[in-house]
């Protein structure tokens, strides 16, 4: 395995993850990988299997599960999702020298944390400037339906909450100006860690809501 330590990119969904790992690839395209994650959920239209995601049937994910190969996996809205030990591995493959991304949600960095520490990776945390700021994203963006929408706001709840606990991320990027955000993520790649970085912003009124009707 590459001795470059990986990015573990985490943070809600909406958040703005994939606008910055699209951004850090088309600037350095040779010096990263993405490790493409294995899922149960159906293509969308322009998706691509073994490029968006490796997309498989439940029966396959779980003997995948069962025959140890996930470094971590999870359910979300009634699909699975894991990234394998072998797709991160697979990166320096696309290229000598590259550098693995993940994009992992805060129960697999949990999961990480507890059983895969040898990974040693950059655990940051991207966090929205407001947690409305956030329903609007996903509402924008327009590619989930206003139920999925919904559970995307409450996982948001708990990765929040893990975020703010303290040491679970090496960093933490408030994704406000795109521009701002990424210039930090520029400084995690080129392993300066010493920041400053963000906080992850105090609850807003839409947080509170939200946890309060739970
Ligand atoms: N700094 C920003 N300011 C305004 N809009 C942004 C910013 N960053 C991203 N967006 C927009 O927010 C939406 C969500 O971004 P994106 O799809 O990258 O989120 P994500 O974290 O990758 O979500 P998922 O985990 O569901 O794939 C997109 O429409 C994107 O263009």
């Amino acid at each position: 395995m590459s001795s470059l330590r990986p990015i573990v990119l985490c943070g809600p969904s909406g958040v703005g993850k994939s606008t910055l790992i699209r951004r850090l690839f088309d600037e350095f395209p040779n010096r990263f990988g993405f490790s493409v994650s294995h899922t149960t959920r159906a293509m969308r239209p322009g998706e691509k299997d073994g490029v968006s995601y490796h997309f498989v049937t439940r029966d396959e994910f779980e003997r995948r599960v069962r025959a140890g190969e996930f470094l971590e996996h999870a359910e979300f809205g009634g699909n699975l999702y894991g990234t394998t030990a072998q797709a991160v591995q697979d990166v320096s493959r696309q290229g000598e020298g590259r550098r693995a991304i993940l994009d992992i949600d805060a129960q697999g960095v949990r999961l990480i944390k507890a059983n895969h520490a040898s990974l040693n990776p950059v655990f940051v945390f991207v966090a929205p400037p407001t947690f409305s700021t956030l329903q609007e994203r996903l509402q924008r963006r327009a590619t989930d339906a206003p139920e999925a929408i919904e559970r995307r706001l409450t996982m948001a709840l708990q990765e929040l909450t893990f975020a703010r606990e303290p040491h679970s991320f090496d960093c933490v990027i408030v994704n406000d100006d795109l521009d701002r955000a990424y210039q930090l993520l520029r400084r995690v790649v080129n392993d300066d860690l010493a920041g400053p970085f963000d906080q992850v912003p105090a609850e807003d009124d839409a947080e509170r809501q939200r946890r309060q009707a739970m």
